[in-house]
């Protein structure tokens, strides 16, 4: 593959050029900006760069002309967000053993035109999407039943935006099902070629369904606090939206409360910082099994904990926050010697719309203070308030 000219790095020519089993030229309105290497001889034929100078100057988007002498067809896209041009050469004759070839140099392609009418499929597309063979795949009216129902209305909107502009379509990564039903994320490229004189859209697709397993583990681990296994502090600031939205819509209560260990230096100085450690993790677990599922407990800080769970009709943020303060901490032996694990607890409702998170949480912050200022190991909560319904 030859490179003429790299203006802008960040602007993928040659990811793009490298997925073209045949002809292609990227050019915008200086000149040519990439080639690849079975364009580059085409090039030098007269009429070529005439041809290519046409598309620029008269803006024209997806065309077809031929070469009197080369008989080529060119159909052009448009770069997203660029003034520039993606062109592919396919020769006039015989287009149709031209596309098999295309998706069949590709690792997994296919082709489709007329609202997902398979056109072509290579055999890595009929395996990847458990077709029994490509035959399989093209027997179907539509590919509707693989792009899924959820993404039904946005791959044809997408669809007829590449249709109407000839754009190459955005690099997307999508889940997907099989014929079977197994789902597969992939990543998809889209691209407007001249089918029986109409446009048709190639798509090369990549199986990425490892690396989103992967991202998502990676996000998990993002937001989750790894001595407990709770929620992290920024999961539970970022997370709390949907509460708030569901008491907002449902009328109903919301608490937030946050309790602190007591004396926990001591117990690290005690007893070492492994032992801390564990009963930190201790204290998430005994959290998690004393709340309904639908709470959000989370870790907020070294031996701080945070819980914002809704509360029925027949729930007090003070009676709630008074039963954890009791039920949450414990007593055991460690060297011979007791520990005693309590907490101390501050709480607060949720005062109707215009209460954000962070008002509830400096109440909440303030009663917490309150209950260590009062001798620790006791909750307290904001003053009764009515929920506005
Ligand atoms: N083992 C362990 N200790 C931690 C961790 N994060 C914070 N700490 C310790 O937690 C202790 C908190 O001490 P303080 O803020 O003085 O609070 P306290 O001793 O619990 O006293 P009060 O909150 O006033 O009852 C500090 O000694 C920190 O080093 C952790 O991940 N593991």
């Amino acid at each position: 593959m030859a490179v003429i000219a790299m203006k802008d790095l960040q602007f993928n020519a040659l990811e793009w050029l490298n997925l073209m089993p045949e002809a292609a030229v990227v050019h915008d309105s200086v000149g040519i900006v990439a080639v690849n290497a079975i364009a580059e001889p085409l090039l030098l034929a007269s009429g070529v760069l005439d041809q290519l100078r046409c598309i620029r100057q008269e803006g024209r988007i997806s065309f077809r002309s031929s070469h009197s002498h080369l008989q080529l067809n060119m159909a052009s896209s448009r770069l997203p967000g660029r003034d520039a041009w993606l062109t592919l050469m396919t020769p006039l004759s015989s287009p149709s053993h031209h596309y098999q070839q295309l998706v069949d140099r590709n690792p997994c392609a296919f082709m489709v035109h007329r609202r997902f009418k398979p056109l072509f499929a290579n055999p890595a597309f009929a395996r990847l999407f458990d077709f029994a063979s490509v035959e399989q795949v093209l027997e179907l009216d539509s590919l509707r039943r693989i792009i899924g129902e959820a993404h039904w209305p946005e791959a044809q909107r997408n669809y007829d935006t590449l249709m109407a502009s000839g754009t190459l379509g955005k690099t997307q990564v999508v889940e997907h099902h099989t014929i079977n039903g197994r789902s597969l994320h992939a990543h998809l490229v889209d691209f407007v070629l001249m089918w029986d004189g109409e446009p048709a859209v190639c798509t090369v697709v990549s199986n990425v369904s490892k690396e989103v397993r992967q991202l998502e583990k990676l996000r998990a681990l993002a937001l989750t606090d790894p001595l407990t296994g709770l929620s992290n502090r920024r999961h539970f600031f970022d997370y709390s939206e949907p509460y708030l939205v569901r008491a907002l819509e449902q009328g109903g209560g919301l608490a937030l409360i946050l309790m602190d260990i007591d004396h926990f230096k001591e117990i690290n100085d005690r007893f070492g910082h492994p032992f801390g450690d564990r009963v930190l993790g201790q204290f998430g677990q005994r959290l998690v099994n004393l709340v309904e599922e639908e709470a959000l407990a989370a870790r907020i800080g070294g031996e701080e904990f945070a819980l914002l769970m809704p509360l029925r009709t027949d729930q007090c943020v003070q009676e709630v926050a008074e039963c954890l303060c009791r039920q949450v901490g414990w007593t055991q032996t460690e060297q011979g010697q007791e520990v005693r694990v309590a907490v101390s607890v501050g709480a607060t409702a949720w005062r109707g719309n215009q209460d954000r998170l962070t008002d509830m949480y400096l109440r909440a912050d303030k009663a917490l203070y309150q209950a260590k200022a009062e001798g620790r190991n006791r909750s307290c909560s904001t003053e009764p308030v009515l929920v506005e319904s």
